[in-house]
């Protein structure tokens, strides 16, 4: 995931696609870039860093303009240490466009190949995005007419890029001149939505709290396969791209990922995580008996919803025992294991006495590595607790994800091949209780009846774009670089198990 924004006002947009980034920050820590237009020409920043480090003043001065876009990263493709490959990204031809794009394409490799054989487009970077611009690139040049670009020949050009691109993909892109093109992949796998301000502002952004915390109201959702153009007075056009389109969000979006104050697709985050607490008190309740538990506790930050939810179901009081450093960012979108380890005790420090003599439930949103269980159930013992019980809201991650979360191998998960008892040795708590899947799609899904499904391959191993062999898997992981570097050059191909690093 990253996170995404496009802006056209009749106002300068720099600081407004700042503040929208701020608010998606928790989407991608690597990197981050505004592109703003004035007079056909664009000014662009981007670097590696949060928002906050990225954008000095005279950087923030340097984006003039009423319209623009906004990216921030989390690598799950190409170079996560290249600064090159920080987005936006800009084509000149033709009539200059530049992109920002949240998702992950599986056939990004046979594509960079049509793009250089037949197309005579030259990729500069390993990233997937700049091979999906290249291909929008080409396309638009296609479907205009003697260099005249109208809105159909943009829509035409979108109902292409469909057919050439596999993966996930919510894309905004500003076409010199022109407007602010959005639009999402067929099975809207990543989140993307639109509002309006009253100032006749138009935003598109990944998550609603970016247009609501910045002013904007909340409009609708890009719809999976739809696009929207918004030209450069505000006007608004959609038109449905894809020949089947079938809404299948990413359930991770709701499990860890989005903000809890955000809406996507119909269904309440906040609300989704309090259901998925619901569901799991069910699953405590058969595994320990309540009288044996004291306290719920969450782990900050995620699964605060999840676990008053069940705390309540339970009739035990929920208590903060873990504070949370605010100035260490999310450490399962951080690149690295050895990073991520160290970072869980930097982030989370104890409250002894909520531990002392007493039988605690931790409640974490999931378990993908165990490195943050791991180190936790660990700290809860040195606390003084006497039992340390662990439920996940989500069930055991046990599959690679290709679609844009930073899951790449098996091997890396430590419930991959792994019985649940197996995995509590590892985590070294007294019990260890996860949600199934059903009821997690259940649990999030009544939330909205008229879904056809959710993306969650990393929980039931069923890619939903439908066209992902194992190959693609072990390609796409080798493909990638960066993240592990820092543990000694081992690629994530050979990174090792989590309890052994
Ligand atoms: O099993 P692991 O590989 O450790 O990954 C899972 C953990 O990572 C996430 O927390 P994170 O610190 O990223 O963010 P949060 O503050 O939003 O919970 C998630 O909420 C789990 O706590
Ligand atoms: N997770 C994402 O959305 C990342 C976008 C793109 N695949 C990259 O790695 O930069
Ligand atoms: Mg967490």
């Amino acid at each position: 995931m990253c996170g995404i924004v496009g802006v056209v006002s009749q106002a300068p947009v720099n600081q407004l696609i700042y503040d929208a980034l701020l608010l998606l920050q928790h989407r991608g820590q690597d990197a981050a870039g505004i592109v703003t237009q004035l007079e056909r020409k664009f000014f662009m920043h981007k670097a590696k860093g949060m928002v906050r480090d990225v954008f000095r003043t005279r950087n923030m001065r340097a984006l003039p303009g009423n319209s623009g876009i906004g990216q921030v990263r989390y690598p799950t493709a190409g170079n996560a240490f290249s600064e090159e490959e920080a987005q936006p990204f800009y084509v000149n031809a033709p009539f200059g466009i530049v992109m920002a794009h949240n998702g992950n394409l599986t056939n990004a490799h046979a594509l960079k190949r049509e793009m250089v054989q037949l197309d005579h487009r030259h990729i500069n970077t390993e990233s997937d995005s700049e091979v999906l611009l290249n291909v929008l690139a080409h396309e638009l040049g296609k479907a205009s007419s003697n260099g005249a670009l109208n809105t159909d020949a943009i829509f035409a050009a979108v109902r292409a890029v469909h057919r050439r691109l596999r993966g996930s993909y919510a894309v905004v892109a500003l076409i010199a001149g022109h407007g602010l093109l959005a639009f999402r992949d067929p099975f809207g796998i990543r989140p993307l939505c639109i509002g309006r301000g009253k100032d006749g502002t138009v935003m598109v952004a990944s998550e609603s709290v970016a247009l609501e915390g910045t002013g904007h109201e909340f409009l609708r959702d890009i719809a999976p396969g739809e696009a929207a153009f918004v030209s450069l007075d505000g006007d608004m056009q959609f038109q449905q791209c894809a020949d089947q389109p079938r809404l299948y969000p990413c359930v991770f979006e709701f499990v860890y990922l989005a903000r809890p104050d955000s809406t996507i697709d119909g269904i309440s985050v906040y609300q989704a995580r309090l259901n998925m607490g619901e569901t799991l008190a069910t699953r405590v309740i058969s595994t320990v008996p309540p009288n044996q538990i004291d306290v719920v506790i969450p782990i900050p930050e995620s699964s605060r919803p999840s676990a008053t939810q069940l705390a309540q179901l339970l009739g035990k009081p929920y208590r903060e025992g873990f504070v949370k450093n605010r100035y260490v960012g999310r450490t399962f979108i951080m690149p690295g294991q050895a990073v991520r380890k160290k970072s869980v005790r930097q982030k989370l420090n104890v409250i002894a006495s909520e531990f002392r003599d007493r039988n605690v439930l931790l409640v974490d949103d999931s378990i993908v590595r165990g490195t943050t269980s791991k180190e936790i159930v660990q700290m809860a013992r040195e606390a003084g607790a006497r039992k340390v019980y662990l439920a996940s809201a989500a069930p055991p991650v046990v599959h690679p994800n290709v679609y844009g979360i930073d899951m790449p191998t098996r091997d890396e998960l430590v419930a991959h091949g792994r019985t649940v008892e197996e995995v509590r040795q590892i985590i070294g708590c007294d019990a260890l209780i996860y949600q199934d899947v059903a009821a997690m799609k259940k649990a999030v899904g009544r939330l909205n009846p008229c879904l056809h499904g959710f993306e969650a391959s990393c929980f039931d191993g069923v890619y939903v774009t439908g066209d992902v062999t194992a190959e693609d898997v072990t390609r796409l992981n080798a493909g990638r670089v960066g993240g592990d570097e820092d543990e000694g050059g081992t690629s994530r191909l050979t990174l090792p198990n989590a309890q052994e690093s």
